[in-house]
């Protein structure tokens, strides 16, 4: 279990995030949503340990990591725009990790990730060459030969669109489980955040509104804000959608 203790951060003055405490279980997924600038970055960059905390405590299985250095907390994060390497294909910037550190992944578990990402008619192309998607599920089949403890994803669907966004979302579920790894996933958007998670962290100006299970977020809101920026933007969703399809029928 990952554990956040009262979580404090400021940048010049400026409280970003405020007493942050939450749980989270082995092998679960949970998103981090909220608007813009809510702080759902600076949280996720000090899980990873790129960024320090100024006070609270982050443990994980009963150890204090606070003051641990990144490379030591065996934790893993795709960012929001790959960072492939251009000059390597699809195949070199999977296993690209694997140069330092030989042997965390055998070469069945690199062919079994590659498979279940749907990457193997792609391994010899360039980065260039490939899709949004594609260069996506590298990224991820990238990250996890690493086997690391916790993925962290910043964004992982924002720049694909609806179909292949549904396919990436079913992979990271099936990933996440077929592994029994903890995953956690900033968002802006609820509905990914709501289909995606066991469990939405939803903050506000730094601080948690909600945490909870999607059912629970949608049936028991904690306040104005859940109900007016999460549930009311799926409402708007909704009804674009049913007059759509109200205008094909009239
Ligand atoms: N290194 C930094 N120095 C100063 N201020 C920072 C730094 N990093 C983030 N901030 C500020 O902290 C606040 C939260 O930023 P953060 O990136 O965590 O928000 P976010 O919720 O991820 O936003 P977005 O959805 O727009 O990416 C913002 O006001 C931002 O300007």
């Amino acid at each position: 279990m990952l554990e956040l203790k009262n979580i404090k951060k400021s940048y010049n003055g400026n409280v970003i995030l405020d007493d942050i405490s939450l749980d989270v279980e082995d092998g679960e997924i949970v998103s981090i949503l909220g608007p813009s600038g809510s702080g759902k970055t600076t949280l996720l960059n000090l899980i990873l340990g790129i960024t320090d905390i100024d006070s609270g405590r982050l443990i994980y299985h009963g150890e204090d990591l606070t003051d641990v250095p990144m490379e030591q907390r065996g934790f893993n994060i795709v960012f929001q725009d790959y960072a492939l390497f251009p000059n390597l294909n699809a195949y070199q910037n999977i296993i690209y990790g694997l140069k330092n550190k030989p042997g965390i992944s055998t070469k069945e578990e690199v062919d079994e990730l590659i498979d279940l990402l749907g990457l193997r008619e792609h391994l010899d192309k360039g980065i260039a060459q490939l899709s949004g998607g594609q260069k996506q599920r590298v990224a991820i089949a990238r990250t996890m030969v690493m086997k690391p403890k916790i993925l962290l994803l910043d964004e992982p669907l924002s720049a694909l669109d609806g179909v292949i966004k549904e396919s990436i979302k079913d992979r990271i579920k099936t990933i996440a489980k077929e592994f029994h790894l903890t995953t956690i996933i900033v968002t802006h958007d609820p509905e990914e955040a709501l289909t995606l998670s066991d469990r939405v962290l939803i903050i506000n100006q730094g601080k948690i509104s909600q945490y909870a299970k999607p059912e629970e977020i949608i049936s028991r809101p904690d306040n104005s804000f859940i109900r007016e920026f999460i549930l009311n933007q799926l409402e708007i969703k909704r009804n674009n959608i049913f007059s759509l399809f109200h205008c094909q029928t009239a």
